[in-house]
């Protein structure tokens, strides 16, 4: 797992590494610098393009002196560097790097006030402005001179942060700071990139080592991890040699109605492929033809004005929701299960039931999984304003719940009972279709089948998902939810 830092964090690793390494702080922006423009000319290999570099007077602008200088040494001839003079303080890495960009034949400007601001003849626009260092909203001439900026319509490649972005924390309703197409950031994404508001601010954003020391990192207390490959290759197990259909475990799907039987078949057919020794659907009878010609493997439990499960403890593990209706029944069903206090995935409709039932979310069994998308999120918990403070209240319930929230998005946020939230970096916009929800919900609970601890079911439930859907995304404008259920086996796989 990567720690992600917050930028206070941050500059206590940059001041270790200075230390420790040792390594001068000019030193560490000039290596900063060459790792920013190593990462550009992989995009923008046309040396003769004009290149404005807007720099403020922090290490943000010093970083951004640094830059312009290295393009120059790399054929880039029409770079001019707009120094953006609103502020009083520098930082003396910033001025080392100005003395050193007066020496050379680099153009500069020098922007006193907003107005001075004219002419700019660019394709690209490097930004750094301001970095991590933002301590408010842009206002005033800051806010004025962004607005230009971003009215030049030009490509903008800004330095670690958009200027106006914050990197951690609740984020403005409004954003006013730069737009940018690429933010090339240095040795951690920011926090607030796996947030859906950061795509006002940069389409997309690339990571590069700066040698920060990463022990030291990787021991920060944080809130957030961000999950790897090699993470869910150490947590996956084999298949063992003489092992049978009880060794993985039975696995229980109470799912479907009249008119989304689909829900249940998805999450039957994920919940096969991703190893369940059996599963079994508990569906309305009007759903058993269906069940029984698409999906031979599976058992069927009819489900009609079902209010309880029979001996639910011959199953490893239970998932409640998908496609289920919002009855009485459904709702006493839910209620048996909660009351016999084992753990639960609950899912879709179920959620939805619990949203009315606020008195069984504190009886919720330790150690269930709750799988909602934003909006049943904010239905059982309330409404919220920005994501950040979603993800807050997603830590909070789950800590005190002692339970796994998977808030899903782009990036879905595992939620621990200990209050830690791990982000999933597989999945991609081809699988925003319908059923999608229901296949996440059969490979968790076939990973809670074969008695992987819940958070682990969870983390890997969402990394083969999201990896299964990839997989298939590079050559389909759409996955659909059954084409990642069937290749999440694969998915599996490939990592063992
Ligand atoms: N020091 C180092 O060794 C390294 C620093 N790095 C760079 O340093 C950046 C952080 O530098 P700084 O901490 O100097 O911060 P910034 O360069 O982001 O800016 C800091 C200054 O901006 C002012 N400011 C903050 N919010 C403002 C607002 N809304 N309106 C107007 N002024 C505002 C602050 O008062 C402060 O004077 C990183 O983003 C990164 O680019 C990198 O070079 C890595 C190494
Ligand atoms: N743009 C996207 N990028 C990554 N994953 C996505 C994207 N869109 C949807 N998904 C994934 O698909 C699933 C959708 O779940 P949900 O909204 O409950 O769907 P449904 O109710 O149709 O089954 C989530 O796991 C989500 O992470």
């Amino acid at each position: 797992m990567l720690t992600l830092l917050t930028s206070a964090q941050t500059r206590l690793a940059d001041e270790f590494t200075i230390v420790n390494k040792p390594i001068a702080s000019i030193d560490l922006m000039e290596k900063a610098a060459r790792a920013f423009v190593k990462s550009f000319l992989k995009d923008e290999f046309d040396a003769s393009k004009h290149v404005a570099v807007f720099c403020g007077k922090g290490n943000n602008g010093g970083d951004g002196l640094a830059i312009a200088h290295l393009l120059l040494n790399n054929g880039y001839e029409n770079v001019k560097v707009y120094v953006i003079n609103l502020s009083e303080k520098q930082s003396p890495d910033f001025a080392i790097n100005l003395q050193r960009l007066n020496e050379s034949r680099c153009k500069k400007v020098v922007i006193d006030k907003v107005s001075d601001l004219k002419n700019v003849k660019a394709d690209l626009i490097i930004d750094a402005i301001l970095g991590s260092g933002l301590n408010k909203s842009l206002e005033g001439d800051y806010a004025a001179l962004v607005k230009q900026i971003n009215k030049l319509n030009k490509k903008v490649y800004s330095v670690d942060v958009p200027t106006g972005f914050f990197a951690e924390g609740r984020l403005p309703e409004t954003y006013n700071g730069i737009k940018a197409y690429k933010t090339i950031c240095f040795q951690r994404p920011k926090i607030n990139f796996f947030l859906p508001e950061s795509i006002l601010a940069t389409e997309k954003y690339e990571v590069v080592d700066i040698g920060l020391n990463e022990d030291f990192i990787q021991k920060q207390e944080s809130d957030f991890y961000l999950i790897e490959q090699g993470d869910i290759q150490e947590i996956l197990k084999p298949r063992k040699l003489f092992s049978h259909k009880g060794t993985y475990g039975h696995a229980l799907i109470i799912a479907g109605n009249t008119n989304t039987m689909g829900a249940a078949l998805l999450s039957s057919m994920a919940c096969l492929h991703a190893g369940a020794g059996l599963t079994t659907a508990c569906i309305p009878q009007s759903g058993l033809i269906a069940l029984n010609t698409s999906l031979p493997e599976v058992m069927a439990l009819p489900r009609d004005e079902c209010t309880r499960i029979e001996n639910p403890s011959k199953y490893q593990a239970i998932a409640i929701g998908p496609g289920l209706g919002i009855s009485f029944e459904n709702e006493q069903l839910l209620e048996s299960l909660i009351t016999n206090n084992e753990p639960l995935v609950i899912d879709a409709d179920a959620l939805n039931i619990l949203a009315e039932r606020q008195d069984l979310i504190e009886k919720l069994p330790e150690n269930s999984i709750l799988t909602p998308h934003m909006k049943e999120f904010d239905r059982l918990f309330g409404e919220h304003a920005t994501w950040w403070e979603r993800l807050q209240t997603a830590k909070e319930k789950a800590k005190e719940l002692k339970i796994v929230i998977v808030l899903k998005n782009q990036y879905t946020f595992v939620c621990s009972s200990e209050g830690k939230i791990y982000i999933n970096p597989t999945g991609n916009p081809a699988m925003a279709q319908g059923g999608m929800g229901d296949v996440l919900t059969g490979i968790i609970v076939a990973f809670l089948a074969q008695k992987y601890s819940t958070l682990n079911a969870a983390i890997l439930g969402c990394f083969i998902h999201g990896k299964a859907g990839d997989d298939l995304a590079k050559d389909k404008f759409v996955v659909t939810a059954s084409q990642v259920a069937v290749k999440s086996a694969e998915a599996i796989r490939e990592l063992i």
